[in-house]
C-alpha cells in the first residue's frame, strides 16, 4: 500500500482512543457516522464546484479533503485504504463496460 496512506490510516486508527477536544478526527468519530457522511457530502459538493471553477489548486485541495474524509469513514467502519486499493487492483485492466456486464444486478 502507498506509504502515506498507510501512515495516515495508522493515525486515524490511533484517534479512536484520542480526546475529541484535542483531535479533529476524534471529534468526528464522537459525533458519529452521520457527521462523517455529512462532511463527505460537503466535500464532494465542494469538489464539484472547484472543478466547475477550473482552478487546478482548488480541485486538488477539495479532492484531498474528500479523500481524507472517505478515509475517516473507512476507519470508522473498520476498513482501510488497503481494502479499496485491493478492489481497484481487482478491477485494473478490466473495462468498465465488461465489469458492468459481469455484474449480477
Ligand atoms: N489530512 C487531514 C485533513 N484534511 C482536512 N482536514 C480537516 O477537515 C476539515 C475540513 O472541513 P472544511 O473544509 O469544511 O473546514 P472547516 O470549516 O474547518 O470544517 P468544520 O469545522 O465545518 O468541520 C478542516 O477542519 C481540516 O483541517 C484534516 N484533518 C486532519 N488530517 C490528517 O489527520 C491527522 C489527524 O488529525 P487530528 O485528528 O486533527 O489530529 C492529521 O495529522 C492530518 O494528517
Amino acid at each position: 500500500m502507498n506509504d502515506l496512506l498507510e501512515r495516515l490510516s495508522d493515525v486515524l486508527e490511533s484517534r479512536k482512543e484520542a480526546d475529541p477536544g484535542s483531535s479533529y478526527v476524534a471529534g468526528l468519530y464522537s459525533k458519529g457516522l452521520d457527521a462523517i457522511l455529512k462532511k463527505i457530502g460537503e466535500e464532494a459538493t465542494e469538489t464539484v464546484m472547484a472543478a466547475k471553477d477550473g482552478v487546478p489548486e482548488k480541485i486538488v485541495h477539495e479532492v484531498a479533503d474528500l479523500w481524507f474524509h472517505t478515509l475517516v469513514l473507512l476507519a470508522q467502519q473498520g476498513l482501510g485504504p488497503g481494502d479499496v486499493l485491493a478492489e481497484l487492483d481487482r478491477r485494473f485492466g478490466l473495462s468498465g463496460l465488461e465489469e458492468k456486464a459481469g455484474r449480477k444486478s
